[in-house]
């Protein structure tokens, strides 16, 4: 498990699918490969599970628990950091994912707000978060802002506001929204140990001028690289190149969107461009016609 002193998350940070099999199982035997796939044709290094590009909430406590254990073990001495995301609809489902991802020897836990009964206010999300982190003391927490996908609107810089006080192991946050004033707040008022991690891909680069210390996004399991090149690109202060590559990675994702873009069309997309088979997602969300899979794929090529 990891210390509080542990290493600060920092760099790209792919949110991991989620294999099945042809039936709709999870198939933990392609996760040995995906991560070699990330470390040796990616340069990604940090991995996120069972968030929303893992339909995360799609699987039972079971399920989750297996996927995290075989993430860690796998990844051991091959990956930094393994994320877990244990965020749940019931609070001790949550404690009892965070409590397992410490013993199966996670890097750190991240939450997302409940969506059906959603908390009233920061406060009432920060005691759900307290919650289920005191259940994995001295590993490093995240809170996971993603407002479009749990319809909970509260600024992320209301909920991080005296967080440590209630949460000792508070590490940083998973910002997966479009509101920079919001993100630039959270980077201000941050403590220096904190990893502020950007979560949308198509505007990265301005997150990064505000602070951020890296990102967790679904397409850095395929354009990896690119956005490792983008990243030192920003750090050695060659903005030009940065936005560049900046462009490249919106025109992927605008024209993928304008094809119809959501996780089972990543999904299939990331089978297609690794050759690793990750199989169906699972109902609600449905698979997506090939020839639309292969159109964004070679969008993909192109950009490689
Ligand atoms: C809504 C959504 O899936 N957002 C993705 C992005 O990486 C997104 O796919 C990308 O910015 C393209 O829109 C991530 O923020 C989600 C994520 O990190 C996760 O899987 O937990």
């Amino acid at each position: 498990m990891a210390s509080p002193g542990s290493k600060k998350l920092t760099g790209l940070v792919a949110a991991t699918f989620t294999p099945l099999t042809p039936e709709g199982e999870i198939n933990l035997a392609m996760i040995g490969p995906y991560i070699d796939f990330l470390l040796e044709k990616q340069g990604v290094r940090n991995v996120f599970v069972n968030g929303t590009t893992g339909e995360g909430m799609s699987f039972s406590v079971e399920e989750r628990k297996r996927l995290a254990e075989e993430w860690c073990q796998r990844g051991k001495g091959k990956l930094e950091q393994v994320i877990v995301h244990v965020g749940c609809m019931s609070l001790k489902d949550s404690q009892d994912l965070a409590r397992h991802a410490a013993e199966v020897g996670a890097d750190g836990i991240a939450v997302i707000a409940p969506s059906f009964f959603k908390p009233s206010d920061a406060d009432a999300l920060r005691q759900f978060l307290q919650e289920v982190a005191a259940t994995a003391q001295g590993l490093p927490f995240y809170y996971y802002h993603i407002p479009a996908l749990t319809g909970v609107n509260l600024r992320a810089r209301d909920v991080v506001e005296g967080i440590e006080k209630c949460i000792p192991s508070f590490h940083g946050l998973k910002f997966s929204g479009q509101d920079l004033l919001d993100f630039g707040q959270c980077v201000s008022y941050s403590q220096p140990h904190w990893s502020l991690l950007y979560g949308m891909d198509e505007q990265l680069l301005a997150a990064l001028a505000l602070g951020a210390n890296g990102a967790v996004g679904s397409t850095y399991n395929y354009l990896g690289s690119k956005v490792n090149s983008l990243l030192s690109a920003f750090d050695k202060g060659e903005l030009s190149q940065a936005r560049n590559l900046q462009f490249q990675v919106q025109d992927v994702l605008s024209y993928a969107v304008k094809q119809g873009f959501d996780v089972a069309v990543n999904k299939q997309l990331m089978s297609e461009v690794s050759g690793l088979a990750l199989g169906p997602p699972r109902l609600p969300l449905k698979p997506c016609p090939h020839p639309r899979i292969l159109s964004i794929a070679q969008k993909v090529q192109q950009v490689l």
